[in-house]
């Protein structure tokens, strides 16, 4: 019989409550996800969909007191809803790699790109100075950085939107993270950027087989990075499929409406 793996991530009936209005509201409503080892997913919907709060709870990164959160997020099988906090720690920023649509506000503006870049190799490992250096020189060449050793000496502000995304970028996977999160990493960047940064993802998918989930308003972008798509509206789940089957045969009026405002010149 063949040994069945489990998912490397799997979210169960995941809901986020808010309780800082008289009433309380809830954001997301059984959220249901499987991802697995190498696997690219994406999370599509418009603005106020639901989609960043489940990413950040995926991500550990919710812990407000005005908040309740219901379900499941098995990493390897581990809760991250109910594990300790320094167990969640620990896999944040190596096992789970993060990057977000603003590098200006995840990047601490007065500490050099390098220093940042190093940051999780400092956090998680032993590796000694010189040889994090060298980790991250090579890694800001590997996501196109070309001149690496000027930019790592660089503070954010020194750097373009595109070229602090990649930076990002960088010191989310200097661990080797098994899955990164990325929340519309190229939402603030012109098109020709947002496609060198997809490209980028997929060589890092290809190469060190990180699973990716992708969030982003952007249907046409979803599709040509991620295998399966899971559509968002108001909280839900609306629809969820193959790539293919949710472009060439959506079933939801929700989702045609969202392939319907996709420019024709850059449909698949
Ligand atoms: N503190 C809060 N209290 C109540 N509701 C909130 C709070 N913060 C966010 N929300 C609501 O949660 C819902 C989901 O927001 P979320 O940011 O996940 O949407 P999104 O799909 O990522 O949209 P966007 O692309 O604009 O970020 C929204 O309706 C938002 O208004």
């Amino acid at each position: 019989m063949m040994d069945k793996k489990s998912p490397l991530l799997e979210v169960i009936g995941l809901n986020i409550e808010f309780h800082d209005h008289l009433v309380p509201e809830t954001v997301v409503y059984d959220f249901d996800l499987t991802l697995n080892e190498g696997e690219i997913v994406g999370i599509v919907g418009e603005s106020g969909s639901g989609k960043s709060m489940t990413a950040l709870a995926i991500a550990g990164l919710l812990s407000r007191h005005d908040m309740e959160k219901k379900g499941q997020i098995l990493y390897e099988g581990m809760d991250l809803l109910s594990c300790p906090r320094a167990q969640l720690r620990k896999l944040q920023g190596k096992e789970i790699g993060m990057v977000f649509q603003e590098p200006m506000t995840s990047l601490n503006p007065v500490k050099k790109i390098g220093w940042q870049v190093e940051e999780s190799l400092r956090l998680h490992t032993q590796i000694p100075k010189e040889e994090r250096k060298e980790t991250a020189l090579s890694l800001l060449k590997s996501v196109e950085l070309t001149e690496a050793e000027k930019v790592y000496k660089m503070y954010p502000h020194e750097l373009s939107g595109g070229m602090r995304q990649r930076a990002m970028l960088a010191a989310a996977i200097i661990c080797e993270p098994k899955l990164l999160i990325a929340d519309e990493p190229t939402t603030a960047l012109d098109v020709t950027i947002q496609a060198q940064i997809v490209k980028l993802l997929k060589k890092i998918n290809e190469q060190k087989k990180t699973a990716i989930l992708f969030i982003s308003h952007d249907l046409s972008l979803v599709s040509r990075l991620c295998e399966r798509v899971i559509v968002m509206q108001g909280g839900y789940i609306v629809e969820t499929g193959s790539s293919e089957e949710i472009f060439e045969n959506p079933k939801e009026e929700y989702t045609k409406k969202l392939i319907a405002a996709i420019p024709k010149c850059v449909r698949k």
